[in-house]
């Protein structure tokens, strides 16, 4: 999954009800679909509608009478949005729930996956509000139409749209909405950078605004390709073992293991480096330069990577990671694109293959092959119990001994971790007891 290598810029976009500020977003993203590289992908429009604070049945029935605040900044979840824009420009997937104003509530189970992208809009009346959240935007937009305008238009709307009367609309105008505006919207048309008169007919001000975006989304794309960090994947874990010596019997000097808060990543650089790394933190780096090519192999199976190389100080360092799934795909799609890679600059093999091509020989270059048992062989010793053996070739370095055999079974593999291996053991588990 590629993703932006640095920050998003973030637009805001206030107004009053109705002056048109999602038009103008919306014809933002129009005109950035006609360019060529389809930079509109990387754009996403947020509404701040979603982030109402839930409502008790008492306030929906006062705001289905029109007798409920809905303009006050008290009735927006202020700290959820912050940290949703806060999560947006740390680069991570934010969810959001759908908020249906028919209803005056959000929908049940109902979620919007935003993806990392380069430019998001936050458009909605308050958006300038809330100091914090102001200060996160990188241009802010007030789009500013007249109140005769607006009501006309909000009118229309809620009565076709919405399903409401004039009676409940008026109420409403004339008690909340109005003088809200008055108080909390339009005191903050000060701290915008472009106040857009007429809001999307103002094709001037919307042109300046979609260049200004295209230039920075090529300025982004440039930095993208000067980039060392091309390529991302976003891992559900991580875990390492350092062994005391190149060869895989030694014993385990250091380990750690790491499951991921949506942070953890693995980078593939234009310079052929590998990159595990948490937030701006790297947890691991390996140098895959075609020079070294034959001290990086390893192997993968479904979701999960494992590569094993020797440090400078001749210890054997294997590290695992486990691939996040996305919307659009699964953890193991995300693995076989990062191998497509990766089999360029090491020696990767698929750990279902057969023996010939399995792990103790991909690591033969390198490493001792005698301590090495493939994978289905491990399984084999695995199952029959017939000896002590060490899984190092697989997720935990522990000797496995007979009396622990169906403990580790049950603690380690029955738990959902590199589905592949796991479904693998029952296959060879119910072949075996079928021939027995
Ligand atoms: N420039 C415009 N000319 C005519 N109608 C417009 C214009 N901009 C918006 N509208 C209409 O006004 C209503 C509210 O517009 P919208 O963009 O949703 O405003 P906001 O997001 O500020 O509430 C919609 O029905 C929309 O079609
Ligand atoms: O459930 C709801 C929530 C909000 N509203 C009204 O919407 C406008 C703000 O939305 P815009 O898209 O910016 O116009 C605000 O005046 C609320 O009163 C609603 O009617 N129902």
């Amino acid at each position: 999954m590629s993703s932006p290598p640095v920050k998003p810029f973030l637009i805001g976009v206030a107004g009053g009800p109705c002056s048109g500020k999602s038009t103008v977003c919306e014809k933002i993203v129009k005109d950035l679909e006609c360019l060529t590289d389809n930079q509109a992908n990387r754009v996403a429009v947020i509404a701040l509608e979603h982030f109402y604070r839930p409502k008790s049945a008492e306030q929906r029935v006062l705001a289905t009478r029109g007798d409920w605040n809905l303009d006050h900044p008290v009735a927006f979840d202020d700290e959820l949005l912050f940290t949703t824009l806060q999560d947006l420009l740390n680069g991570k997937t934010v969810r959001i729930n759908r908020y249906d104003v028919r209803t005056f509530s959000h929908i049940d189970g109902e979620y919007e996956n935003i993806e990392p992208v380069d430019v998001i809009i936050m458009e909605g009346i308050l958006v300038f509000y809330f100091p914090q959240i102001r200060d996160l935007f990188n241009m802010k937009l007030f789009v500013d139409t007249d109140a005769d305008t607006r009501l006309a238009r909000r009118v229309l709307r809620d009565m076709k749209l919405h399903g409401r009367n004039l009676e409940h609309i008026l109420n409403s105008y004339t008690n909340y909405v109005k003088p809200a505006f008055e108080d909390f919207c339009l005191p903050t048309k000060k701290y915008a950078d472009v106040i857009i008169p007429r809001g999307a007919d103002n094709s001037v001000a919307v042109d300046l605004i979609v260049q200004h975006i295209k230039d920075f989304l090529k300025q982004n794309t440039d930095m993208a390709v000067q980039s060392p960090l091309t390529q991302h994947w976003s891992l559900i874990r991580y875990s390492v073992d350092i062994h005391n010596s190149a060869n895989s019997g030694g014993t385990i000097l250091q380990r750690q293991f790491d499951r991921s808060d949506g942070q953890l990543r693995l980078s593939l650089t234009s310079t052929q480096q590998l990159f595990v790394t948490r937030d701006n933190d790297i947890e691991e780096c390996i140098d895959l330069w075609p020079t070294v090519i034959s001290s990086v192999t390893g192997t993968y199976v479904g979701d999960a990577l494992l590569l094993y190389y020797i440090t400078g100080n001749r210890c054997r360092r294997e590290f695992r990671v486990q691939f996040a799934s996305s919307d659009t795909q699964k953890g193991s799609d995300h693995c076989e694109n990062c191998v497509k890679y990766l089999k360029k600059l090491c020696k990767l093999t698929n750990m279902n293959d057969n023996e010939t091509s399995g792990v103790e020989q991909t690591m033969s270059t390198t490493i001792d092959a005698n301590s090495i048992v493939s994978t289905p062989d491990m399984i084999k010793l695995l199952l029959s119990q017939q000896q002590t053996i060490k899984l190092s070739s697989y997720y935990y370095s522990e000797p496995i001994h007979n009396e622990n055999m169906t403990e580790f079974l049950e603690k380690y593999l029955i738990e959902p971790t590199f589905p592949d291996f796991v479904s693998t053991v029952y296959a060879m588990l119910e072949s075996m007891a079928k021939k027995k």
